[in-house]
């Protein structure tokens, strides 16, 4: 597949089969990753690779913050929890690891840097012909998943990317027009 093609044609697929990326693919997810733009080569970020018992470990984690969030949840909703990291064979969790206070890269710098690793990740995935989903939930910024992935204070969980074999077909693209989000100063 060409650059401009990829660039042109991402698209999330959110039904995902085993088995998981091999070790070459997340290699290569990986390197994609690593080519982020980076203020000051920082690099602001770190990942989390679940698969296998790795999966229900991610679920037990859910679990517990749901049941954090409400101590009377009924043992089908935490079982609901529990299977949701289990919709891919793969997931990774792109973590921003922020330098407060940095005197050139502010905040908001580190966060898109680790955003646009986890971009290079789908694209690298669906150039792979693998498929990929960049979800977060409510999960991504509860106190009880972020304490037990190990987040400093200052870090984000930027997103979970559900990866995988594709398992259906890419939705229709959107149609949009470059035009209506460009404004041209010339
Ligand atoms: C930071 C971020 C978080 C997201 N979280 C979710 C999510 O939790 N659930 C979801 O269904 N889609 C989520 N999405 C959107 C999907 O990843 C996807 O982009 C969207 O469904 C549009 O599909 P497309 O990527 O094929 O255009 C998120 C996207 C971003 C950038």
């Amino acid at each position: 597949m060409d650059a401009m093609t990829l660039l042109h044609e991402r698209s999330s697929m959110g039904k995902l089969a085993a088995p998981a990326p091999d070790r070459d693919q997340l290699d290569a997810l990986y390197r994609a990753a690593l080519r982020a733009p980076d203020h000051d080569a920082l690099t602001p970020w770190r990942f989390i690779e679940f698969s296998g018992e790795g999966l229900d470990r991610l679920g037990e984690l859910y679990a517990k913050a749901e049941q954090r969030l409400n101590p009377h949840i009924d043992d089908g909703h935490l079982d609901a929890a529990r299977k949701k990291p289990k919709r891919a064979p793969m997931i990774i969790a792109v973590i921003a690891k922020v330098t407060p206070d940095h005197p050139k890269v502010p905040r908001i710098e580190q966060l898109l840097s680790a955003g646009c690793a986890a971009h290079g990740i789908l694209l690298a995935a669906q150039a792979q012909g693998l498929g990929a989903m960049w979800r977060t939930g409510h999960y991504a910024f509860d106190p009880t998943v972020r304490e037990g992935l190990g987040l400093a204070e200052d870090d984000e969980l930027v997103g979970f990317l559900y990866l995988g074999q594709m398992g259906g077909r890419h939705k229709p693209l959107p149609e949009r027009d470059p035009s209506d989000f460009v404004e041209r100063w010339s």
